[in-house]
């Protein structure tokens, strides 16, 4: 990746007694791009933000926003670092444009000021009629837009963001990403985002860091990771088939050649040595009396990939870890 590096962590750990939430972190994370973090519950991505925000003291190693220790230069990281947590707490007495306008007094940002900006980004998160209601009245999705429209407020050059869709309808949700995109591909900012949420972070992430019990295990571009795991010829197929039965499955699973199999939402994936086997599982369900509704070959999907970099071959990630 080119590019100057505006986050460098090196050997970065933090121990919470016994617990190592953090383990030897290396990572750089570069102007302008989205980098997504992955993992599972506790496996120290929050740690790692508080760690980048001077939030939590690292137990050993380093990491620098812009060349700035974050513990010693907490202030100048705060004016140009901006981290929305999941849990992100407004004052509901108060109106969503009472509440940025608070974080602006906050950022010692003018009031002339504070107020055009709240105005641009209260459009920009869909809030502009709503912003004059109290918070109070807000649903779970307007909160999460007022978070995000918070983390503007001060104009950041990098933006945390963590589970920033959570809650937030479908159109929401295609808005949000597209947002950030926005940010970081016509304004050059740096997003981090943390999310469970593996198809939106395909979608959007430049690349990805997959974390599990405080290690990085793999850390790259979604065809870099994929290429990591499988080999050339190999592909993921996609069916959905009636009846979805265990006689379907077991099809599946008894082509040559299929590696791994999983159902998710009332679709079987498939792993495949080659587009051969991906062709022969067609038909032999055809042969056996299936209906198939979709079938799609493809190159892998995220969701293949963090289960497999996650699940490992030996049912463990050590063996896929780098
Ligand atoms: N203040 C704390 N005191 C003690 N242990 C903590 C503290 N904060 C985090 N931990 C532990 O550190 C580990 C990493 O937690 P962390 O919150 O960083 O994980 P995470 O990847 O953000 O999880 P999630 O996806 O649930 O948000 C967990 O084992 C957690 O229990």
């Amino acid at each position: 990746m080119s590019g100057n590096a505006v986050i460098e962590a090196h050997g970065l750990t933090k121990l919470y007694g016994n617990i190592k939430a953090v383990d030897g972190l290396d990572l750089s994370i570069y102007e302008g791009e989205i980098f997504g973090l992955l993992g599972p519950n506790g496996a120290g991505k929050t740690t790692t933000i508080l760690m980048v925000m001077g939030l939590t003291e690292p137990t050993s190693g380093s990491v620098n926003v812009y060349g700035l220790d974050p513990m010693r230069d907490s202030i100048s990281i705060k004016k140009v670092v901006s981290y929305m947590p999941d849990n992100i707490g407004f004052y509901d007495y108060m109106t969503g444009r009472e509440n940025l306008l608070y974080t602006a007094k906050l950022n010692h940002i003018p009031d002339d000021e504070a107020r055009q900006r709240i105005d641009v980004c209260l459009e920009r998160v869909n809030l502009t009629e709503a912003g004059d209601r109290k918070v109070r009245e807000y649903s779970r999705g307007m909160r999460q837009r007022l978070g995000i429209a918070d983390v503007l407020i001060k104009d950041p050059k990098v933006i945390i963001l963590d589970e920033p869709t959570l809650g937030i309808d479908p159109e929401g949700v295609d808005m949000i990403l597209d947002l950030i995109v926005n940010l970081s591909k016509q304004e050059g900012k740096t997003i981090i985002v943390s999310s469970h949420l593996l198809y939106q972070m395909q979608e959007i992430c430049d690349r990805l860091g997959i974390f599990v019990k405080g290690k990085l295990i793999a850390c790259g571009k979604i065809s870099e990771l994929a290429s990591n795991i499988t080999n050339r010829n190999e592909c993921a197929v996609q069916i959905i088939a009636k009846p979805f039965d265990e006689g379907l499955l077991n099809i599946v699973k008894s082509v040559e050649g299929v590696k791994e199999t999983y159902i998710q939402g009332g679709m079987i994936s498939a792993i495949c040595e080659n587009e051969d086997s991906a062709v022969m599982i067609n038909k032999r369900l055809l042969e056996a009396g299936y209906v198939i509704y979709h079938y799609a070959i493809s190159g892998y999907s995220l969701d293949d990939i963090y289960r497999r970099y996650f699940e490992g071959e030996d049912g463990g990630y050590g063996a896929l870890s780098k």
